[in-house]
């Protein structure tokens, strides 16, 4: 338990599990297909780490860093490409690796632009997904957990930069967390 912490919502091993599971899936739905993983820093990197390590097709990784304008732990929806794709989408399988979906402003933007690039199909692997929180209509189409409309941090999840590198996930102290 980390002091700062409220409780407890995912330990590593409950987390390790799930990431597996969720690996075997898509390798899958992708044989055959060579995907391209994209992984959305920095809050994915734990997560796609741990999740091609359990995908057992050829397959590649990419990185995208973005950020929304505004308060620092709210999405605006107005997004900015910090770091670019390093090679074209067009006509690949891509997967969005996602930490968490809340707003889904984020998502929403990348999908665009990403369809946009003449992708030929771009699916979401989520770990988490705050369905409280959603402000567009978006679902991933695989997710690991559903997690309640609390602030989290843990395994790549920050609160202002802060707590990415535990292993476990959980709910911020409220005195802690000033959205
Ligand atoms: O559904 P939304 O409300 O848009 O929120 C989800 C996004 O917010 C977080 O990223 P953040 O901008 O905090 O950057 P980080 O990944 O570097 O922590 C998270 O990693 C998602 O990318
Ligand atoms: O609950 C959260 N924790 C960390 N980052 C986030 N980005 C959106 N929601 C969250």
């Amino acid at each position: 338990m980390h002091p700062d912490l409220e409780e407890i919502l995912f330990t590593e091993e409950q987390l390790m599990n799930a990431v597996g599971e969720l690996g075997t899936q898509l390798s899958q739905d992708y044989a055959g297909k060579n995907p391209l993983f994209i992984c959305v820093l920095k809050g994915a990197v734990m997560f796609m780490a741990d999740l091609v390590k359990r995908i057992d097709i050829p397959m590649e990784m990419d990185f995208m860093a973005i950020s929304s304008y505004g308060a620092s732990s709210k999405s605006s929806g107005v997004v900015r490409i910090l770091k670019d794709l390093d090679r074209s989408v067009e006509g690949r399988d891509l997967v969005i690796v996602e930490d968490i979906i809340d707003t889904g402003l984020t998502l929403a933007y990348l999908k665009e632009i990403l369809q946009h690039r003449r992708a030929k199909s771009v699916k979401v692997a989520a770990l988490f997904d705050k369905p409280e929180g959603r402000q567009v209509d978006i679902v991933p189409d695989y997710k690991c957990f559903d997690v309640p409309n609390a602030f989290i941090v843990g395994y790549g999840l920050d609160y202002a930069e802060h707590y990415r590198n535990l292993p476990f996930v959980g709910v911020l102290k409220p005195d802690v967390y000033v959205g």
